[in-house]
């Protein structure tokens, strides 16, 4: 019911805060568009759902979360692909993984300081009835 719609416009308006602020963050950069296939053709065959922080944001818009913990497993995606794809030695993919790690803490940091437990369970109560 719309109460129901209030908390998920809440939900909306916390999660866009939060891709934002890393969209901005300079180390995160690497992770604000999709993977070019083009400049990496071989991507797709490695890597089954890639994900990275624009794309987050549209399916913020598209309702496609309900609760935090959705969100947190496409957010986990965008470093777990980050961490495959990158497994080498070699400076470049070391400082990528750098950054994917980075960016994991990051989230659950902002996550564990900002979020109340109460709101993801109504939230999660709101999932379950659907
Ligand atoms: O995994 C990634 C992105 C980094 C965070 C997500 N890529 C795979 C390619 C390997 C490496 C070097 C470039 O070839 C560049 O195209 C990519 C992009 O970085």
């Amino acid at each position: 019911e719309e109460q129901e719609e209030d908390v998920l416009r809440e939900l909306r308006l916390f999660l866009r805060n939060i891709t934002e602020r890393l969209s901005l963050d300079r180390r995160f950069k690497a992770f604000t568009k999709p993977v070019d296939i083009e400049e990496v053709p071989d991507y797709l065959m490695v890597i089954k759902k890639p994900m990275d922080l624009s794309t987050l944001l549209t399916n913020i818009d598209e309702h496609k979360y309900v609760t935090v913990s959705e969100f947190m497993a496409d957010a986990d995606l965008i470093w777990k692909n980050t961490l495959e794809y990158n497994p080498d030695s070699d400076p470049m993919d070391r400082n990528i993984r750098h950054r994917a790690c980075a960016l994991k803490d990051t989230v659950r940091a902002i996550i564990r300081d900002e979020l109340d437990e109460d709101f993801e369970r109504v939230c999660e109560e709101i999932r379950e009835s659907r």
